[in-house]
């Protein structure tokens, strides 16, 4: 990142002049920046490989969750209104810059989130929001399909794959509430000082889709201690999101398959991103970790709830 992009972005803030930036991470997707200015210091994003059109769309909801007061590192505007500006190394956005760091897994934490993810959960759906999720039981048939020519031979993994996407798929086609869903809400994500949530980060996989993804999958990030699913930690999850939001009961009768859910969905992820392919240890590892957690799901633990 050169001195004279950052300046260009900064012409079109109110946000005085760059003084230094420290690449935060650095991915096949985006660019992330701690950048210090004569006025304060923001979080800079390029998008390398983000269409204009999610970005936009993205600016939309953090827009939204802005007046919600939901906690995010909300993008900043432009003078002139906008949000991206695009330079040679891709679209760049400015958010605020949180500071916090990801969360100790506790009671406090776990409520925290489930309270967040459960005003995500009550946001009206604007039809303009209306974009698939990325991560979906397509996406597994899809990737089912190019397991004969994948690079990789995990051929364990790609047995329980199949196999657990042939037992979720009823109830990840079933008639259950939509609505707005981040996708990804592992700590990783977050930003805490402390046991308090300060931002959800990273929205840009959000989707109209069933709100038990977000569930789900939260549960798998907030609930799981040493790859054990927690029944004190899932039930302070639960009884803290229904405060929020009610789940129906055709949703808590599939509570289960959506925790099971949660995790392949992360394992789809990765072995879209790139494991069918390229050989990488700490992916095979989560993966493993994975596919461990579901094999050992106590059903017990989750109807206690
Ligand atoms: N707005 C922000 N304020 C403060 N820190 C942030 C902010 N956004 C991101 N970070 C920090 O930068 C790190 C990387 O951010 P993020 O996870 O969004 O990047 P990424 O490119 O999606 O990386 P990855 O693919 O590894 O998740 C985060 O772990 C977080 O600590
Ligand atoms: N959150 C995922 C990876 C996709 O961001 C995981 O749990 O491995």
């Amino acid at each position: 990142m050169t001195k004279e992009i950052i300046e260009e972005v900064l012409a079109n803030y109110d946000l005085g002049d760059p003084i230094e930036w420290k690449v935060l991470s650095s991915g096949f997707a985006n660019e992330n920046y701690k950048l210090v200015t004569t006025k304060e210091t923001v979080l800079l994003r390029v998008c390398k490989q983000q269409e204009r059109e999610a970005i936009d769309f993205e600016m939309e909801l953090m827009d939204r969750l802005k007046s919600e007061h939901f906690p995010s590192a909300y993008s900043r505007q432009r003078k002139d209104g906008k949000f991206v500006t695009p330079s040679e190394k891709g679209e760049i956005v400015i958010y605020d810059f949180v500071i916090g760091k990801e969360p100790q897994l506790n009671s406090n934490t776990c409520s925290e989130i489930a309270n967040a993810v459960g005003i995500l959960s009550k946001l009206p759906i604007d039809d303009s929001y209306a974009k698939p999720n990325a991560v979906s039981i397509d996406l597994c048939d899809h990737i089912i399909e190019r397991i004969p020519n994948a690079k990789n031979r995990f051929d364990d993994i790609y047995e329980f794959f199949i196999e657990e996407t042939n037992y979720l798929r009823e109830a990840l086609t079933a008639n259950l509430p939509k609505g707005i869903v981040h996708g990804d809400i592992f700590p990783d994500n977050t930003l805490y000082d402390g046991d308090d949530l300060k931002a959800v980060i990273d929205f840009e996989e959000f989707c109209v889709e069933r709100l038990m993804f977000d569930v789900g999958v939260t549960i798998n990030g907030f609930c799981f201690i040493d790859n054990k699913l927690d029944e004190s930690l899932l039930k302070i999850f639960i009884d803290t999101y229904q405060k929020q939001r009610k789940l129906t009961e055709d949703e808590l009768s599939y509570l289960d398959k959506y925790i099971r859910w949660g995790a392949q969905a992360m394992i789809a992820w990765h072995l879209q991103n790139n494991l069918l392919d390229i050989p990488n240890e700490k992916q095979e590892a989560r993966v493993r970790e994975l596919i461990d957690r579901i094999k050992n799901l106590d059903l017990q633990t989750v109807k206690n709830n």
